[in-house]
């Protein structure tokens, strides 16, 4: 490996505490609100099919049409209370919203630009009382940042020239002084999600990014910042020269899934997704496919089975409705967790051989074993291999079922457990096995603690 001077700054997961928070979230929230919900994803009665919060770059709006928008942000229907009301219904343990996205447009007052609500109709923070009343709900707070700022005259792509180069200085210092501004109004927040940090301008930023992390970090200790913020002195995103982590945990999985365990390189990782193809923002017309709540179940089981954390976006509109889809979503996701949440909070990845009825996952304060049921088996019993010398001391079937399960030992470590008669298989099923080492035999079964 080579020597550097802006790489990685350790080998490993991070051990202390917040971080060890921050693993067990299992599920949180991603809220992308701003002026790119006032179109919604339309402009003069044209449909865009993009991802409508990238609507401004859109051929067909004009730019200073988007960047008029923040004349008219003035949500009548903002309510973060019962935003965050809904968030812990469906059991999200964290949120990360959205202060400022590419188009620049800040969402809370800052001192260093006037294209920020403080100059609209509204003309009040919108981030504090988010941050107040999810904070109320026990719901950690994180900061998503977009370098890239489409608003900002010393903002570049890239940097060809001298001017270029004074431009971005410029830039630079606006993006540190927004930081420093975000941390010290918002003191609860856990952590900062970087966006918009793939430009070639921002990657020649090794030193630079560098120190502004180390002064993010001592600002508030523990802060947890991903691998999405820096690059190293060779223009290295996400992994440094080496092949190490840059920052606290991986942040490349973007509307997709690491498939096996050897996919997550032993690091944190958190999956962001979005519940059409691909809308962040608001888009009044989602076409194409729509997740449901099984499909969003079963990413975010599948994450914490590979050691990672599960996001759902929202978009809210223009006025600051959450949509119905997304309230359903939050709704059923909600209902689920209600009996299932132990498979999921505190649980990581269990090196038991991947079985085709579902996910395992450990959960890492009990122990336990859990068995996550998406695809029902047509014998109605799951083959289960446990390694040598595990013995099953008891399972219990919890969520909406209930009920005894038959346990039959077909080969020295391994079952085939037969859910009862009429389990309801279009939700996913949770068994839980209590697991004791060594010889202890198979202590049979028992009901579903009433
Ligand atoms: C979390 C999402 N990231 C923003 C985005 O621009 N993604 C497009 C993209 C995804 C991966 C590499 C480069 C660019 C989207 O607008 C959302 O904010």
């Amino acid at each position: 490996s080579v020597t550097l001077e802006h790489g990685s700054k350790r080998l490993g997961k991070r051990t202390d505490p917040m971080m060890g928070v921050w693993r067990n979230y299992g599920l949180g929230q991603f809220i992308h609100w701003g002026l790119y919900a006032i179109p919604g994803g339309h402009w003069d009665g044209k449909y865009y099919s993009g991802a409508a919060e990238w609507i401004r770059s859109w051929n067909e709006m004009p730019k200073n049409a988007y960047d008029e928008l923040y004349k008219v942000f003035d949500p009548k229907a903002y309510d973060p209370k019962a935003w965050a009301k809904q968030a812990k219904d469906m059991g999200a343990k964290y949120m990360i919203i959205t202060t400022k996205h590419h188009d620049g447009f800040c969402l809370w007052p800052s001192q260093y630009t006037d294209y920020s609500v403080a100059k609209s109709p509204y003309n009040k923070d919108i981030i504090g009382p988010m941050v107040e009343a999810y904070d109320a709900e026990g719901i950690d707070v994180y900061l998503y940042f977009s370098v890239m700022d489409w608003n900002h005259p010393g903002y570049r792509s890239k940097l060809e020239t001298k001017e270029d180069e004074e431009a971005y200085e410029g830039f630079k210092e606006f993006t540190r002084n927004q930081l420093l501004e975000l941390l010290a109004f918002y003191p609860s927040t856990k952590g900062l999600w970087f966006d918009g940090t793939w430009d070639q301008a921002w990657i020649q930023q090794a030193a630079f990014a560098d120190e502004l992390e180390e002064e993010m970090r001592s600002v508030i200790p523990g802060l947890i910042i991903g691998s999405r913020f820096r690059a190293d002195e060779n223009g290295k995103r996400h992994f440094d020269t080496n092949g190490d982590l840059m920052g606290d945990y991986e942040q490349g999985w973007e509307r997709k899934m690491p498939n096996r365990i050897e996919d997550v390189n032993g690091n944190d990782w958190d999956c962001v997704m979005t519940v059409p193809e691909n809308q962040w923002g608001y888009h009044s017309d989602w076409k194409g496919h729509v997740k449901s709540s099984v499909e969003l179940i079963e990413m975010m089981v599948k994450a914490a089975s590979l050691d990672g954390n599960f996001v759902i976006n929202f978009g809210p509109d223009g006025q600051g409705n959450i949509r119905p889809e997304e309230s359903l979503i939050a709704k059923e996701v909600g209902e689920w967790m209600e009996s299932n949440a132990e498979a999921v909070y505190d649980c990581g990845y269990l090196d038991w051989e991947k079985q085709d009825w579902g996910y395992y996952t450990r959960n890492r304060k009990t122990g336990n074993v859990n068995l996550v049921v998406f695809n029902y088996p047509a014998s109605g019993k799951l083959r289960v291999k446990v390694p040598k010398g595990i013995k099953i001391q008891g399972i219990d079937l919890i969520g909406t079922n209930g009920g005894t399960i038959d346990l039959e030992e077909i080969h020295r470590d391994e079952y085939f457990l037969g859910l009862p008669k009429g389990t309801d298989h279009t939700k996913p099923v949770v068994l839980v096995m209590k697991i004791v080492e060594g010889d202890a035999e198979v202590q049979g079964v028992y009901e579903k603690a009433k």
